[in-house]
């Protein structure tokens, strides 16, 4: 596809695994809760149980950061903060716009965390004429008959969709050829996009299916128990998901049907580390 930009390749600096910089995000959060706390030093078991990951993991995590603490004192908090802000690229602030200013856009525009955690909320787009100018959250709502001036005035590389998921393909379009580089997809759609463009999909209701999946599994483990019924079979291991941040392990076991046509397209081209969940298991 020409976006008429030349997009960053998809790596990662140094080299960083995926799985990695999928949890990341989990231990700053950890960690600026400690930092608030004025807490100075944190061990490894402390800050992996915080950041609900296993401890072995999280020393091979920062491993990669080129951090491995001290014996006996542990991990400088303001410093592993500042490192992994640093890999984030969270030390510098990220324009974003947001796409589709319906119930969901509104209540991503209210949400302050965004700008808590370095990300700018630089303007609100929907295609529907009645909502030009109307504020929300303290911004007018701007026509996307503007969105490729909004994307080049504003030096825009992350957009947010949360339009209806008909439009999303397309409104992923306009974006990236504007010059998005990343993407935050909240539709229910798998987007098609060009080599080095990042989409990270968030799809609470994918989520509640996989909880679905393990009520029904301790129901019958419960059931089992009580000899009144053999438990149903279950994939073997640790559930699924609880390993694997960044999403790759949620897809096989939600009970969706398997992506046809365009969508499975796109799933090979993006491959298992492409349009993955953004939420994190907890
Ligand atoms: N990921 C999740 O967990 C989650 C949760 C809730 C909703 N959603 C999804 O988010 C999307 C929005 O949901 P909602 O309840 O806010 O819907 P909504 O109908 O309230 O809002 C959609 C907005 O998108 C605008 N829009 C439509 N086409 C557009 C286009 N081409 N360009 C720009 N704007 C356009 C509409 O004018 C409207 O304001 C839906 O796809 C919904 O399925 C996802």
């Amino acid at each position: 596809m020409a976006t008429g930009r030349t997009h960053r390749p998809a790596t990662r600096s140094r080299g960083i695994p995926e799985a990695t910089v999928a949890r990341l995000p989990l231990y700053l959060r950890a960690l600026t809760a400690l930092s608030e706390r004025s807490v100075p030093t944190v061990s490894s078991e402390e800050l992996a149980a915080a950041a609900g990951v296993n401890s072995a993991k999280l020393r091979k995590d920062f491993s990669y950061l080129g951090s491995y603490g001290t014996r006996g004192v542990g991990y400088d908090v303001e410093y592993l903060v500042y490192q992994i802000s640093r890999e984030l690229g969270l030390t510098q602030d990220w324009p974003v716009v947001i796409v589709g200013i319906g119930n969901l856009g509104a209540a991503l525009a209210n949400y302050g965390g965004f700008s808590a955690r370095g990300f700018r909320v630089a303007a609100l787009i929907d295609a529907d004429p009645a909502m030009a100018g109307r504020p929300v959250a303290g911004m007018p709502v701007q026509h996307t008959d503007d969105l490729e001036k909004i994307i080049s005035e504003n030096g825009v590389s992350i957009g947010v969709i949360a339009t209806p998921a008909g439009a999303a393909q397309q409104v992923s379009e306009r974006l990236i050829a504007a010059g998005v580089t990343s993407i935050l997809n909240f539709a229910p759609t798998v987007l098609s996009v060009p080599d080095g463009v990042d989409v990270r999909k968030v799809d609470l209701s994918i989520e509640l299916q996989i909880l679905a999946f393990h009520e029904q599994r301790k129901a019958g483990e419960e059931a089992a128990a009580a000899g009144s019924a053999p438990a149903p079979s279950a994939p073997s291991g640790d559930g699924g998901v609880a390993d694997a941040p960044g999403g790759a392990g949620a897809a096989p076991v939600a009970a969706v049907e398997p992506p046809a046509g365009r969508a499975a397209a796109a799933l090979r081209k993006n491959g298992p580390e492409g349009e993955v969940p953004a939420v994190m298991p907890a």
